[in-house]
């Protein structure tokens, strides 16, 4: 991170590219909500991208929604999914925001062609306050410390509350939410 400040400005925090990609890896791969839901407010039929064949063999190119009823809006498995991101889609590599994503730019998230924050009317309102915010910490932090998980990997999980993910370690849920780290000042 070549800044000449030690308190850079929220334009330079967003000029630094690979923080950038950093940011966007980490809030594709692990989306603090991992999923949403919506009410029809009216009967609608909406065009899918692609045909849906169901259980029944059915090929579907429309879905149908009738008023009051929710449709679940998978966040995570968006986010997550091959056939949008590719066949590491599960792993985390910032360096793929440097190029255009093609499978990703249809969707209609507010934000990184990714539904993170949502789309639409009802979007999250906070979102460049928690993207600047994110940068601001990692860019004090990183320069600072360096960290280390001090549990195995295999230990750590997360668990979901009403609506954000949390990391736990599984072999001690009952201390509740936490993610040990062993940190160290960056030798200078
Ligand atoms: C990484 C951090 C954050 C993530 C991933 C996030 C994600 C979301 C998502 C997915 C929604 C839509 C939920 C739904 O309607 O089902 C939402 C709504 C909202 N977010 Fe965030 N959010 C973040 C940070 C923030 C921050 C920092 C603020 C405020 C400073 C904020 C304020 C709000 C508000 C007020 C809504 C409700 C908007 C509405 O219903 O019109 N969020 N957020």
């Amino acid at each position: 991170m070549c800044v000449a400040t030690d308190r850079p400005t929220m334009d330079e925090l967003n000029a630094l590219p690979y923080l950038d990609c950093v940011v966007r890896e980490t809030l594709r791969l692990h989306a603090p909500v991992p999923a949403t839901g919506r009410m029809a407010l009216r009967d609608d039929i909406v065009p899918l991208a692609e045909p849906v064949t169901d259980t029944r063999g059915v090929v579907h190119e429309t879905l149908r929604f009738r008023k009051g009823e929710m449709r679940f809006i998978p966040i995570v498995a968006m986010n997550r999914d091959v056939e949008i991101w590719g066949l590491d889609a599960m792993e985390f590599i910032p360096e793929r925001w440097q190029a255009p994503i093609p499978g990703a730019s249809a969707i209609p998230g507010i934000w990184g062609h990714m539904l993170t924050f949502l789309g639409g009317p009802r979007s999250c309102i906070g979102f460049r306050f928690a993207l600047v915010e994110m940068k601001a910490l990692l860019f004090t932090l990183l320069r600072a410390f360096e960290f280390e998980l001090a549990v195995p990997i295999e230990e750590m999980g997360q668990k979901g509350t009403a609506i954000v993910q949390r990391p736990i370690v599984i072999t001690g849920r009952e201390a509740g939410n936490q993610l040990p780290l062993l940190v160290k000042p960056v030798a200078r």
